[in-house]
Formats: structure tokens, sequence, C-alpha cells
């Protein structure tokens, strides 16, 4: 029996359209939900197991994507949004009505600063990046996953397309580094 990941990714991976320029979030909310608008298409969008993003009700991982945060308006009921915590370097917007993070800046001096954390499943719109990767995946332990299912599910992940990292991957990873190391001078700035 197939484990249930996470929607967007158990029956086939969404498809990319070339012709998506963005598009409009909205929360789970049947009254006045938040809505948040989008330029242009998504990057680096991942499943993730780590306890901090949101993840749909029964969902083993979040499906979470960048966009550059000027490209990023709350534009409905933004009243309703609260930082889960004031101290991550991800300042996740939940709506208080429906738990949904809508959008999640990075505002520290970091490598993703000036990056937004969205969820591309609350897109209104079809034809966004879909997932490549999987991040985080030891994580889903922390969520209470029993470490025997640990090697069903990272074969699952593979064979969907969505190669199982324990962090990000390597690209990302690398980017982290170097921008580590410009800022320390082990590498030229
Ligand atoms: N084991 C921890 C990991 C949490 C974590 O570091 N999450 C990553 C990935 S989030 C999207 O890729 C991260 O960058 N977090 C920064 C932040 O949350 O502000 C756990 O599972 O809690
Ligand atoms: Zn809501
Ligand atoms: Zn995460």
């Amino acid at each position: 029996m197939p484990e249930k990941l996470h929607p967007k990714i158990d029956n086939g991976l969404p498809r990319e359209s070339a012709s998506f320029a963005g598009g409009t979030l909205v929360c789970a909310c049947t009254s006045k939900p938040v809505k948040v608008k989008v330029k242009g298409q998504i990057a680096h969008n991942h499943a993730c197991g780590c306890t901090k993003c949101w993840k749909p009700d029964g969902a083993v991982f979040s499906v979470v994507a960048v966009a550059g945060t000027g490209d990023v308006t709350v534009t409905e009921n933004g009243d309703k949004l609260k930082v889960v915590d004031p101290s991550a370097t991800i300042l996740r917007h939940a709506c208080t009505g429906c738990g949904v993070h809508m959008h999640g800046p990075v505002e520290r001096d970091h490598p993703f600063k000036g990056l937004s954390f969205i969820h591309p499943e609350r897109f209104e719109e079809d034809g966004w990046s879909p997932p490549g990767f999987t991040a985080f995946v030891s994580s889903i332990i922390e969520s209470g996953v029993d470490p025997k299912r640990m090697d069903g599910i990272r074969a699952q992940l593979k064979s969907i397309g969505l190669e199982p990292y324990d962090c990000l991957n390597p690209g990302l990873m690398d980017y982290m580094a170097t921008w580590t190391a410009k800022k320390s001078g082990a590498l030229p700035a």
C-alpha cells in the first residue's frame, strides 16, 4: 500500500505551463479568505518534510516554493494573517481562520533574503512549476512518522522523481555555502 505523501504528488506531478505568469493564492476559509497575488513563475518548488512548513490534512510532506518577495502581495483579508514564529528565518504568515500559511518572506541577512516561501497548491490557477525534489525527509520523524516507514517513503519519493534529501538539494546547499563563504572571506565576494 503506497504512503499518502501529499495530494499534489500522490497521483502524478502537476504540469507546468509555459504561459503561467503568476496567480492568486487563496486560503481555506469559506468566508473572507485571505488572497495573495504572486507575479511570475515560482522557483525551487519542492516537497518538504520539516515540521515548520504547512501541510494539508493527512499529508506527510508540504509542497513549498519561492517567489521574489517583491512579487508577492497580500490583496484581501490580510488582517487575518499572523506570523507563526517571529524568530524563524522564514516569517510564515498563517491565516488565523484556517491555519494555511500564505507567504513566508525571509527578511534577515541570509542567502534567501528577498525570497518568500509559498504553497503553490493554494493557487487558484494551474500551470505552476511542479516540485523537483524532496527536502528535510528525515524531519518527518519529528512529526511522529515511525522510522521503520522511512525506507519505503524514500523509495516512493524516488519512484515519483522527487529525489529525497535530508536537507535541501545540492544546488541550494551549494548556493547557501557560497553565500556564507563570500561573507566570511573564504571566497572572494
Ligand atoms: N528538523 C527541522 C528542520 C526545519 C528546517 O530547517 N526547515 C528548513 C526548510 S523549510 C522549506 O524548505 C528551513 O529552511 N527552515 C527555516 C525556517 O523554518 O525558518 C524541523 O523539521 O523542524
Ligand atoms: Zn483562512
Ligand atoms: Zn519546510
